[in-house]
């Protein structure tokens, strides 16, 4: 075995801590272990928050010209899409995403580094109309160290989408990946390095939440917290950050609904629905996994997406053609496993999967066939809890109103999809929906440039678009007299 992977401190490679033991990366498509990779104690998270700190202090990287920040960060865009194999491969290895997905999520994560380096550039200070004798302005300030604390599901993505916008903003940052995908974070942050980034702005933390999250979280020098993850970690990081009166972005889980009108393209739906919870082995906060479908549709469009989840291609994440790979970890399949069995034996009928596939080359891996569930309705465990796999629950509806009650009848409000022809209704129910993104007629389309978080429990704030940067700053009001 070769030696665990460093950390990236003030712009130096860190070991990890003795005592310490390091976190073995495990490829889930095969059970092997990738590598090791160091882990932090108390003191590598102390040295990284006070060297944040100084870095900040400098003031070089929060006052240097917009166009030049930018600048950076285009150069880190050119440097993800120069080094895209390279990133791809390392978060297939990780969480089993396949190739293709992966390659896809190394764009966008560069197209956001682009897109913040241009926000920064052209979002500015704003001055209010004048009032007698004094003018103001509001000016918009980095928080100084921001903790940017991300899950595994899509690693880059969910770095790129806390990074950029922390930097751009003129924040240094602290990322603290998930200890399942340690490594794409900071291959990101030595790209960043090599751009011009200066040392201290960006720094890597690899290690469990419980120890490294929750040091970071609570230490004084942090000033702000951007975290994705489970809702009740969220809970948690919350209930840190009001002793510290410390403002936090959550962005948690979810439990969406997918909505299917009599007079939907039943076609172009269906193939959404399936998309919607079986890409990425639906590890995606915003999966559709509840699939509402009015009673008149509700045995073609099950027929139909039986016959997709069972001709889908679940293999090997780099063989040619496949199209879902396994679960990240083999502890998430055994809980999903856990619970279609509960659901099973709670009566629902399952209607495709429900099981592990049997193909001689999956049978080490975190595997679980793509999985319809019926027989339930909007109470049970199943339809309530996020699964976080590739499940979906069919819930049908009679009425409007009666489908509005039961999509809403959940704790959680990250997004929903409605299929109908009738323009009236698409307007009528995205506005009744307690949801932070309403999709009509498509599902999953993600723009940077639109904000995105979530309603009830999940989550608080809005990561992209111009908000995304805004999350990273405090407004200040600067008055001048002029009498
Ligand atoms: N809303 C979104 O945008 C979004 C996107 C992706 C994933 N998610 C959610 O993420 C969850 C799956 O990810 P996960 O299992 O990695 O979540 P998790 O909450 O277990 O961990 C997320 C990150 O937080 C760290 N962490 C955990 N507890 C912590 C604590 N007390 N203090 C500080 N850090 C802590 C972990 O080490 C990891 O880096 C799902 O619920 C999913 O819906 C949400
Ligand atoms: O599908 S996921 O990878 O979980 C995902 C990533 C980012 C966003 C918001 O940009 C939504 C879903």
């Amino acid at each position: 075995m070769h030696e665990a992977k460093p950390m990236l401190i003030g712009g130096e490679d860190v070991p990890g801590e003795v005592g310490i033991p390091p976190l073995k990366s495990v490829n889930p498509a095969t059970g092997e272990v990738n590598y090791e990779v160091a882990a932090a104690g108390a003191d590598a998270v102390d040295r990284a928050v006070r060297n944040a700190a100084q870095a900040f202090a400098k003031r070089s990287w929060r006052e240097m010209l917009p166009m030049q920040r930018a600048r950076i960060l285009f150069g880190i865009a050119d440097g993800m899409e120069r080094e895209s194999d390279m990133l791809a491969r390392l978060q297939m290895l990780e969480n089993g995403k396949v190739w293709s997905e992966c390659v896809k999520q190394v764009k966008s994560a560069a197209a956001t580094f682009r897109y913040y380096g241009a926000v920064c550039e052209t979002t500015g200070s704003e001055v209010t109309p004048a009032r007698g004798d004094y003018v103001s302005m509001t000016a918009y300030e980095p928080y100084g160290v921001v903790a940017a604390i991300t899950p595994w599901n899509s690693p880059l993505t969910m770095e790129a989408q806390k990074i950029a916008p922390a930097l751009a903003a003129g924040n240094a940052v602290i990322l603290k990946p998930s200890e399942v995908t340690p490594s794409t974070g900071l291959a990101v942050a030595r790209i960043a390095l090599k751009a011009g980034l200066p040392p201290g702005i960006l720094n890597v933390l690899t290690g469990t939440g419980l120890d490294v999250g929750a040091a970071l979280v609570s230490h004084p020098l942090v000033r702000m917290v951007s975290f994705t993850g489970g809702t009740e970690s969220g809970r948690r990081i919350a209930e840190v950050a009001a002793r510290k009166l410390m403002p936090v972005a959550l962005e948690l889980g979810g439990k969406s609904p997918h909505i299917l009108f009599e007079d939907a393209d039943i076609d172009a739906a269906v193939a959404a629905v399936a998309d919607g919870i079986f890409e990425g082995s639906g590890q995606s906060c915003v999966a559709g996994s509840r699939l509402f479908v009015q009673k008149s549709i509700h045995d073609v469009v099950v027929k139909k997406l039986v016959e997709r989840a069972r001709s889908l291609r679940v293999d090997l994440p780099d063989a040619p053609g496949a199209e879902m790979g396994p679960l990240a970890t083999f502890a998430q399949r055994d809980k999903v496993e856990g619970m279609v069995d509960e659901a099973r034996a709670a009566g629902a009928v399952i209607l495709a999967g429900g099981a592990r596939p049997s193909a001689p080359q999956l049978c080490n891996g975190a595997y679980y066939l793509p999985t319809i569930i019926g027989g339930i309705d909007n109470n049970a465990a199943i339809a309530q809890n996020e699964i976080f796999g590739p499940v979906l629950c069919v819930l049908p509806f009679e009425t409007e109103e009666d489908l509005i009650a039961q999509a809403n009848g959940t704790a959680f409000g990250l997004a929903s999809g409605v299929w109908t022809a009738n323009y009236k209704r698409a307007w009528r129910v995205a506005r009744a929906l307690e949801a932070g993104t309403v999709w009509i007629n498509t599902y999953k389309q993600l723009s940077v440039a639109t904000p995105f978080g979530g309603f009830k429990d999940s989550g608080i704030g809005r990561e992209k678009g111009i908000s995304g940067m805004r999350l990273y700053q405090q407004p200040k009001g600067i008055y001048f007299g002029m009498a």
